[in-house]
């Protein structure tokens, strides 16, 4: 699975959000380390505050399913910019992958950003502070 395809990906599971709200379609394709790709979409609500963004709709498929090790996460959404995740997701992010891992976020005009998990929240609120593990 290439970066090529993986966007594919993101963009199949855009087609899928559920945003009578926003009318702001996200996908995200979720490349774990088996090989399996996790689509996730947002996934809005009336009462607004419950909805899911697809960044975390994703994650919380693979790790439900069991599936920890991710490899990459594509983020694609109709934006003038490559699609910046909002804060909670970078949180989440941050605590379910690896801190070297690749996010890629995209748009529709095909421009495309690259960082790493670390880039994304740099000194993220951690297990570690907690004294957990
Ligand atoms: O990276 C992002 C940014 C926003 N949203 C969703 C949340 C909400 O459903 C809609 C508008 O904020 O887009 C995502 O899913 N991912
Ligand atoms: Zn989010």
């Amino acid at each position: 699975m290439n970066l090529e395809q993986l966007i594919e990906e993101a963009k199949i599971a855009r087609d899928k959000a559920y945003v009578p709200y926003s009318k702001f379609p996200v996908g995200a394709a979720l490349l774990s380390e088996n090989g399996k790709v996790y689509h996730g979409c947002n996934i809005e609500n009336a009462a607004y505050t419950v909805g899911n963004c697809a960044e975390r709709t994703a994650l919380y498929k693979a790790y439900s399913d069991g599936d920890t090790k991710f490899n990459v996460l594509v983020v694609t959404a109709d934006t003038e910019r490559p699609v910046p995740p909002c804060g909670a997701c970078r949180q989440v992010i941050s605590e379910l992958c690896p801190k070297d891992m690749k996010v890629i976020l995209t748009n529709l005009k095909g421009d495309i950003q690259e960082l790493t998990v670390e880039q994304l929240l740099p000194g993220a609120f951690s297990p570690e502070d907690l004294h957990a593990k």
